[in-house]
């Protein structure tokens, strides 16, 4: 396995470099370390699969380089940079047995028999193939056909590392949650350099030790679940996570306070040294840190516009001023109907500038 370095990488599909917007990947400097499992997450369009690509060697960057343990592999081809990648859809010989298609990896570089043996089988084993081994490929089902592609991509022990493009997109839910559980386990077991393409943020979130968030070609965060969902340092990073999504309300600072339609928060002294007076900014706010004030003087009063069942708690999309905003509340929490006071914890109440986190307000 080995530590991949992006460097300066832009890619234009129509080699036209000068529109910036147009772009497929605009400027990524990334490391992506050795033997860490990532996801890389963004909705559609982003350029999650052109990055997969190049970093495979199935694209070509318009510029900068690609880096494999130091080495640049930019003008490598695919079959030189020792990747293993596996696709949405399934990708096996159809005429082969299972085991067949397992082995192809192996023999293809010339293991010795005893070793495909064992590896086969013990890939077959973690992805509860083994009773279909002698089977051939053709009769079996997609999530069956998906599983010996994931198995084609495990199986090698020297690869640099593993590349999965939205692989359980063809899987039924049930199967999906045990199969994203494996994968899981099998890189834990095997330190695998793991990159996982998905525009689903559960599956980012529970299996990468580090997801990165792109949008429009650009790379928005790259950190922990927990740094993601706590201190999202873009406002793209804190809609786009979450669900519902962190909630935002345009402010402007004057003098040490923070105001906005409907109330005004107390402003740190060591966020107003980096602020100037009257400039738009936004306060950010996860649903579930919003909180009932009960003080008895409430500042800031918010109305209940619906409430929104979500199992063992719910979803109250407030108002507060002109701005909408959703609060989760524990199931065994009544919110009043008429207008009721609510409260901003300052750790957990974030600042943003042009979209940009710069503190919370407990600084
Ligand atoms: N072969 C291609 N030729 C021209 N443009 C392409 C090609 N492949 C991708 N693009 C464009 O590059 C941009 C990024 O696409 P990419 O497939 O990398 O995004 P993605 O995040 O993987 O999307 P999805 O989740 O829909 O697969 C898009 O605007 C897309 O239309």
């Amino acid at each position: 396995m080995a530590q991949i370095v992006i460097d300066s990488l832009r890619h234009s599909y129509d080699g036209n470099l000068s529109d910036p917007g147009a772009l497929a990947l605009k400027q990524v400097d990334l490391t992506w370390e050795d033997g860490r499992a990532y996801a890389l997450l963004g909705p559609s369009g982003c350029g999650k699969s052109s990055m997969l690509n190049i970093i495979s060697g199935l694209v070509r960057q318009s510029t900068g380089r690609i880096l494999f343990d130091g080495t640049d592999v930019s003008d490598l081809p695919t079959e030189k940079r020792n990747i293993a990648q596996v696709f949405q859809f399934p990708v096996l010989y159809d005429t082969m047995t299972v085991e067949q298609n397992l082995a192809f990896p192996l023999k293809n570089r010339r293991l010795p028999t005893d070793e495909i043996r064992r590896r086969v089988a013990d890939v077959a084993e973690m992805l509860d193939l083994g009773p279909l081994l002698k089977k051939r490929a053709s009769g079996l089902g997609a999530a069956e056909k998906q599983k010996i592609s994931l198995g084609r991509g495990l199986v090698r022990s020297d690869v640099a590392a593993v590349l999965f493009d939205e692989p359980l997109t063809v899987i039924d839910p049930h199967v999906k949650f045990e199969l994203r559980r494996k994968l899981k386990l099998l890189h834990e077991e095997l330190g695998l350099t793991l990159i996982y393409v998905t525009h689903d943020q559960s599956e980012a979130l529970t299996l990468a030790d580090e997801v990165v968030v792109m949008a429009e070609g650009e790379v928005m965060q790259a950190g922990t679940p927990e740094q993601l969902y706590e201190r999202p340092s873009h406002t793209f990073v804190g809609n786009f996570i979450g669900s519902p999504g962190m909630n935002f309300i345009p402010c402007r600072a004057e003098g040490e306070r923070l105001v906005f339609s409907g109330g005004s928060l107390p402003l740190p002294p060591a966020l107003s040294r980096s602020i100037s007076s009257g400039q738009s900014l936004k306060i950010g706010i996860r649903p579930q840190h919003l909180r009932l004030d009960t003080s008895g003087t409430p500042q800031i009063a918010a109305h209940l516009i619906e409430l929104q069942p979500r199992g063992d708690s719910y979803v109250a999309d407030l108002r507060i001023g002109e701005t909408a905003l959703a609060m989760r509340v524990p199931d065994d929490v009544a919110l009043p109907a008429a207008p009721f006071g609510v409260s901003f914890p300052p750790k957990h109440t974030l600042l943003y500038a042009d979209d940009s986190l710069i503190g919370d307000l407990d600084a």
